[in-house]
């Protein structure tokens, strides 16, 4: 099997041009010319040794066929009355000229003349009853017309397919092939039969007729080997195309009359215009159609349905019929699938699966017949393709071609073996409107989806035993199954069974399921499907020693003709995905819903994603609000840290003032005026400007108490000179004077006083630190908010400019507690020694009275009182208090120098020192806005502290 060449040649090649290349049907040349004698003198010079199919095997003899094919041998005999059941009555029974569709124009037959001149003269005597015989006598149209039948392939019947505007489509162009590459046919019968379709509207009222209009028969003669006209040439025989008559005048003489006859000269296309091009119309419109070819191997069954690159045949006529309905059709959408099977050896295989063609067959899965109460028989699995073109389609139907059987017969070198089917499923459905989107969305469809089956089926040849054994089995299976057709269709009747299986006219089983091909045909058999029969036969020159073959042929064309009824129907629309064929079959339905179900997921996952898109956006803003929200909190808490902790200071300044006595009031309320503008100003500043004022008051208190203390005991008038510039100078002195002259303001409190302000000092700075850390971890949570950028925030002169100047502000205000902590030991020294003096307090007040009087004129007060002091008390007294005043010098000198050493302090010319540039720039930020305070002359201690010291020490 295996070994069986396969097809060749223009088959496996893509098609090209504008009308797609047909498959090539095998790669045999076409007809051999007149003068080609070689393949002439091998089939029919040979036959004589060949026995008849039927006479050698008993089973043969026994059949059906062969049993009417005797019956029917003398056709004469039918007028001379037979028994209602032979096959001459039915033939005249049953064939109606009247139900025979319309014959080709007269002129388009040059060569048909000649055949009915050699008709012979008994023929129009009736030999074969002829119903409206205006048919022979006429052969015009219109008498043809107004006696026709009305059937679905005739033209006349129902069927039609109303546009959405409810008109009918416009019929196929005639010209629809014109734009073949091939152009080698014309279309002018294809003309007048669309445009008879188009006026056509009347029902048959008589449904036997158009049952029986739904089958139609043909029959081709094939051309003589020779290039001869066989009709001509054989004396036996005469074809008259145009009545559609074959007679025969040998041994079993007869005449047969059926749908067409297409005499030698006729072309394919001529073949499929008048039989099957009606019918594959109904197909697109929704019926089940069946065209099958039947005859003797070589006789042109291939030849017929493929065709070749110059001479399409069926198929590809078909293909390109299919896809003109499409285009002529917008009002419908379609979708086409198609299949191609082989029945080889009772064996079915899918030829286009990819191991199913020629030796690879055995791996494929075994393909088995099922029935469906809507699908019918159908074989299964088989692979089915989507095609949108018709060169695809005829790439399909090329590929399976190359896949199919064949092998050398005696008949024909490149015979096929096997029965082939392709099956082309038309689905279609009403388009929706266009502009109704809504609809679309909607994904209603106006109308349910319609399936049809177009079925072009090639059988194998029949043939008498060949001497090959492969041939013999081959030809074995392909006897009996073309056998068991011939029994159907000579016992099929409308009639069935109680279980409803169709049954014959005596209620006898058809044996459908004796062969893979009846029961394959089985649906468009009995009645389902429009059926189209092509029997190709050969006449004349060694055909005609085959001649009882060629009868066998003819009677099964007229027995189909006659027993073959169908009632074929215009396939339900099928509504939704349900099950059956309405459903899991019906691909456009599927892949609607698909669509459906696919657009609206994409419409939800689009609005998934916006609404994310929209969450992420807001969840953004969150936290870039929040992140904002909490910097600012950051920022206003500071300020209120700073204010508070400034109101604080403040607070217990004013306070260590109250408590370091009355006469301390002058200084107190020259630091009060100060801290109350700060306060004043603080309001709006920033923890800078706050902290620039307690550095200023730092300085202030530090820097002023010392002098006035020293003052205190200093009789130099000078000492007060270094204050008289400016306002700030009167309040030092004012200070100085209170603060010294005033006795009751004790040592203790001032220790007291002191020890505050450095509790306050201390506070301030864990403050500053505290203020610090935070302005750290702020920086390092914009940076890591990426508020900014994580690199400018480093660059921020601002911030580091504030970092630098708080450092340096711990500093100082730690170096100033250094001060406070020698002044307090110097205080505590002093005291100690004044209370080793026992200088009362009493005395004082005896002798100085008003502490105002004395500082009206304090150098009187305190000229005499040292005096006054050394005059009534002892002299260890004296000495006492001296030492006690050495040392406050001393420490206030290393005070001093220290100050200088670390450049804080520089010395002026006259011994006098100003605070370094730093320190005066310091202190003019700090009291800036402070009327007739100026950094130049803000720095009282040290020239009044050397002239205080050298007074006493003098
Ligand atoms: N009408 C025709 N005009 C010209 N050549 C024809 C015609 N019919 C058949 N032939 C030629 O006859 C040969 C046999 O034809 P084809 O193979 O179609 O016969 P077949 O009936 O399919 O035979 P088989 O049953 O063995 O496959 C082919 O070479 C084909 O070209």
């Amino acid at each position: 099997m295996s070994a069986l060449p396969q097809k060749s040649g223009a088959a496996a090649n893509p098609p090209t041009g504008p009308l797609p290349t047909i498959p090539a049907p095998k790669s045999r040349k076409s007809l051999p010319a007149p003068s080609d004698t070689s393949r002439a003198s091998s089939p029919f010079q040979a036959s004589s040794k060949l026995r008849s199919p039927s006479s050698p095997r008993p089973a043969l003899h026994k059949s059906p066929l062969s049993t009417s094919a005797s019956n029917i041998s003398a056709p004469r005999s039918i007028s001379s009355g037979r028994t209602p059941s032979s096959p001459e009555k039915s033939l005249r029974r049953t064939i109606s000229i009247a139900a025979f569709p319309q014959p080709p124009k007269v002129g388009s037959r040059p060569s048909t003349a000649s055949s009915i001149s050699r008709m012979p003269s008994t023929r129009s005597s009736g030999s074969v009853k002829v119903k409206g015989g205006s048919r022979l006598s006429t052969g015009t149209t219109s008498s043809f017309r107004s006696s026709k039948t009305a059937s679905l392939l005739n033209g006349v019947g129902e069927g039609k397919i109303a546009g959405p505007d409810g008109k009918e489509p416009e019929a196929s162009p005639s010209h629809s092939r014109s734009s073949s590459a091939q152009g080698s046919y014309s279309t002018s019968a294809t003309t007048f039969e669309d445009a008879d379709d188009a006026v056509g509207t009347s029902k048959s009222t008589s449904k036997p007729k158009e049952a029986k209009g739904n089958v139609i028969v043909s029959v081709r003669v094939r051309p003589d080997v020779n290039g001869g006209d066989s009709s001509k040439t054989s004396g036996e025989w005469i074809v008259d195309s145009r009545r559609g008559l074959v007679s025969y005048h040998g041994k079993e003489a007869g005449d047969y009359i059926y749908d067409n006859v297409f005499s030698t000269i006729e072309h394919n296309s001529k073949v499929y215009d008048s039989a099957a091009k009606r019918l594959v119309r109904r197909v697109m419109e929704g019926y089940h159609g069946t065209v099958f070819a039947y005859g003797m191997t070589g006789t042109g069954k291939t030849f017929s349905m493929q065709g070749t690159a110059t001479s399409p045949g069926v198929i590809p006529l078909a293909i390109t019929d299919i896809f003109s309905f499409i285009r002529e059709t917008p009002h419908r959408e379609f979708l086409l699938r198609v299949s191609y099977l082989e029945i080889y050896n009772e064996k079915i295989h899918d030829l286009l699966s990819a191991s199913g063609s020629g030796g690879t067959a055995g791996q494929q899965e075994e393909i088995k017949l099922r029935e469906d109460s809507k699908r019918g028989v159908y074989a299964t699995p088989l692979k089915e393709e989507i095609v949108q073109s018709p060169t695809q389609l005829l790439r399909v139907i090329a590929r399976g071609d190359h896949a199919r059987r064949t092998g050398s017969t005696q008949f024909n070198a490149r015979s096929s073996r096997s029965h082939a089917v392709v099956q082309i499923v038309v689905e279609s459905r009403e388009r929706v409107p266009t502009g109704t989107t809504q609809d679309r969305r909607s994904g209603m469809a106006p109308g349910g989806v319609r399936v049809s089956t177009l079925s072009l089926i090639d059988l194998a040849g029949s043939e008498r035993a060949a001497d090959d054994k492969e041939r013999r089995t081959e030809g074995a299976h392909i006897n009996k199954s073309l056998l068991t057709l011939g029994t159907i269709i000579s016992r099929v009747s409308e009639t069935k069974d109680k279980t409803g299986n169709p049954t014959d006219k005596e209620g006898k089983h058809l044996p459908y399921r004796d062969s893979k091909l009846t029961r394959l045909l089985q649906p468009a058999l009995s009645g389902n499907s429009l059926v189209s029969i092509l029997c190709t036969i050969q006449l004349g020159g060694t055909a005609s020693s085959h001649s009882g073959e060629t009868l066998n042929t003819l009677k099964f064309a007229a027995r189909a003709k006659n027993n073959i009824v169908s009632h074929a129907k215009k396939a339900e629309e099928a509504f939704g995905s349900g099950g059956g064929d309405a459903g899991s079959r019906v691909l456009l339905e599927r892949y609607r819903m698909e669509i459906q179900a696919l657009r609206g997921q994409l419409e939800s996952q689009t609005k998934t994603q916006a609404e994310n898109e929209l969450k992420l956006e807001e969840q953004q803003l969150e936290k870039e609000a929040k992140a904002r929200h909490e910097e600012q909190m950051l920022e206003m808490q500071l300020a209120r840290t700073a204010l508070k902790e400034r109101i604080e200071h403040l607070n217990r300044l004013i306070l260590s003032s109250k408590s370091t006595g009355v006469n301390m009031q002058g200084t107190m309320s020259a630091l009060g005026r100060l801290s109350r503008m700060s306060i004043a100003e603080s309001g709006s500043r920033s923890l800078r400007s706050s902290v620039s004022q307690s550095t200023l008051g730092a300085y202030g208190c530090s820097s002023a108490r010392p002098v006035s203390f020293i003052s205190l005991s200093s009789n130099d008038p000078s000492a007060g000179l270094a204050f008289s510039n400016g306002p700030v100078g009167s309040y030092d002195e004012e200070d100085i004077m209170g603060e010294f002259a005033d006795g009751n303001a004790s040592a203790q409190r001032q220790i007291a006083a002191l020890q505050a302000d450095l509790g306050d000092k201390n506070r301030y700075i864990s403050t500053l630190e505290r203020r610090l850390l935070q302005a750290r971890r702020s920086s390092h949570s914009r940076m890591s908010m990426g508020v900014k950028s994580v690199t400018s925030i480093p660059e921020d002169p601002d911030l580091v400019a504030l970092l630098r100047e708080k450092d340096m502000e711990l500093n100082e205000l730690r170096q100033q507690l250094d001060d406070k902590d020698r002044m307090l030991a110097a205080l505590r020294s002093a005291a100690r020694h004044r209370d080793l003096a026992h200088i009362t307090i009493d005395t004082h007040n005896s002798d100085g009275g008003d502490s105002s009087k004395q500082l009206d004129d304090p150098s009187d007060g305190i000229d005499s009182n040292p005096t006054t002091d050394l005059s009534s008390h002892n002299g260890g007294e004296k000495v006492d208090r001296r030492r006690s005043m050495d040392e406050v010098s001393r420490i206030l000198d290393e005070m001093i120098q220290d100050r200088v050493e670390n450049g804080q302090l520089i010395k002026g010319s006259r011994g006098s020192v100003h605070v370094a540039a730093l320190e005066s720039r310091r202190t003019s930020d700090s009291i800036k806005g402070v009327p007739g305070l100026k950094p130049g002359n803000a720095v009282p201690v040290p020239e009044s502290v050397h002239a205080a010291k050298e007074k006493h020490l003098s």
